[in-house]
Parts: structure tokens; sequence; C-alpha cells
């Protein structure tokens, strides 16, 4: 391998294993090993490896295609500052990056890695089933899905961009006995708000197990 190498672990994570055991004897000091394998530990990559391995761990979202994407990243135990930012410099380019401590990286996870499916296939306010709520109150399904995407991007932009508090942007939203509160009145009595977490919880829990199965063939 070249001097400097970046090198992407971006298999399932159940070939994880296997692959590093094929990779190894081609990994040196100066070859970084970014590994987006859901629930898989660093010191459980680094284990495969020779023990000088560098390795940054990160947990991307699919967003990445459209310059979107959520990403976090834990760095495991060579990887030093300059490694960090370039992968920093990398996931930039995709959308935003935050650094965090390995023992949050499954709840980032059960957040914004998985948070993609949750908003397609489960969100009320998802942008399918914004764009069929729509349909059913007479839009045209080409309208009703822009409508719906551009709305959830634009809430996001404002909490993102501007750091306007999710709660303010509601209140802004909702004028008094207009519609808006009528709406969330139906969210809140469909328990919306404890689905989501729900689902985190769920996506956070299986990606513990996902380590600890790791651990558990390890050891
Ligand atoms: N799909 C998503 O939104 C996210 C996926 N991830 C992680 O990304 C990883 C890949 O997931 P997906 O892209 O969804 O799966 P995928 O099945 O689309 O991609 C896996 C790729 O690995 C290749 N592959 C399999 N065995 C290989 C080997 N021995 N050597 C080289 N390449 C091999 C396959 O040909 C395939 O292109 C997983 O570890 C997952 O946890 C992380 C965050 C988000
Ligand atoms: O479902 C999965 O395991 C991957 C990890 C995060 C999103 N998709």
């Amino acid at each position: 391998m070249e001097t400097n190498e970046v090198v992407y672990l971006a298999v399932k994570p159940n070939y994880v294993t296997s692959v590093l055991k094929d990779l190894s004897s081609a990994v040196r000091a100066h070859t970084l090993i970014v590994s987006i394998a859901a629930g898989v530990p660093t010191f459980v990559i680094e284990k495969h490896l020779p023990d000088e391995a560098r390795v940054i761990r990160v947990m991307p979202n699919i967003a990445a295609v459209v310059q979107s994407s959520a990403c976090v990243y834990a760095r495991g135990k060579n990887a030093d500052d300059g490694d960090c930012d370039l992968v920093t410099e990398m996931l930039n380019c995709v959308g935003l990056v935050e650094e965090m401590p390995e023992d949050l990286m499954d709840a980032a996870t059960g957040l914004s890695g998985n948070g993609p499916a949750y908003v397609r296939h489960y969100g009320f306010v998802a942008i399918q089933a914004l764009a069929d709520g729509g349909v059913k109150m007479g839009l045209n399904r080409d309208k009703a899905l822009r409508l719906a995407a551009q709305t959830l991007l634009g809430a996001a932009k404002m909490v993102l961009e501007q750091h306007v508090h999710p709660e303010q942007l509601k209140d802004e939203v909702c004028s008094t006995g207009g519609t808006s509160i009528y709406a969330l009145h139906r969210l809140e009595s469909c328990g919306f708000r404890g689905a989501l977490m729900d689902a985190v919880e769920a996506g956070t829990l299986r990606s513990i197990e996902m380590g600890q199965h790791h651990l558990d063939n390890n050891k």
C-alpha cells in the first residue's frame, strides 16, 4: 500500500472480521482504516490488524448521496488529530460531521444512521405519508411529493442553519386556533413522538447487541 493510504471498510458488519484477516498483512503504520460498519467497535477492528493500525469508526447517513448527511465518528487508539481532520474534511463534503466518544456511537446509529429509514417508513412527518395525505386531500402525487420533501428539508435547514429550536419552529407555525395546532393535536393523539423515540431506542439497542456479538466472538 502507498503512503497515507486510506482504506474504507464498507462491507456488512458480519463480513468485517474475514475481510480484516485478508487485509491485515497489507496494513502499515501509515494506513488509515475507516470503517462504516454498524455496531463494530474499533478495538475489534484493531484486534485483527497490526498493533500500530490507525482506525476510525464512522456512522454515516444515506443522505450523503445528496450532500446532506449527518455523520459521526469515533477514533481508535492510534488515530491522531491529523487522521480525524482528514475524515472530517472528507465527510464534510457530503454534509455535517461530528466526532464523539465511541460509547455514543450506538446512540448515533439509532438516531442518524437509521433515521432515514424511520422517516421513509414510519414517521408521521415522513415524506411519503405527508404526500399521501396531500393526495388524499386532492393534490396530485407529484406536487404532493415535492411539497412534502421540501417541507422536511426546510424545517431541517431552519434547525441547522438558523439554530431555531424545533419547539420554537412549531410554535411559530401553530397560529392560535389555526390549522396546524389541530393537525398537531392529531399527531400527539397518534403517539408520533413516542413511536420515533421507541425507534431510536430499538436501533441503539440493536447496535449495542451487534457490538456485544463481536465482543463475544473475539474473546
Ligand atoms: N445503508 C446505510 O444507510 C448504512 C450502512 N452502513 C454500513 O455500511 C456497511 C455496508 O452496508 P450497505 O451499503 O447497506 O450494504 P451493501 O450490501 O449495499 O454493500 C456491501 C458491499 O460490500 C461488498 N462486499 C461483500 N463482501 C466483500 C468482500 N469480501 N470484499 C469486498 N467487498 C465485499 C458487496 O459487494 C457490497 O458492494 C454496513 O457495515 C452497514 O452497517 C452504515 C450507515 C448507513
Ligand atoms: O441497518 C443497518 O444496519 C445500517 C446501519 C445504519 C443504517 N443502516
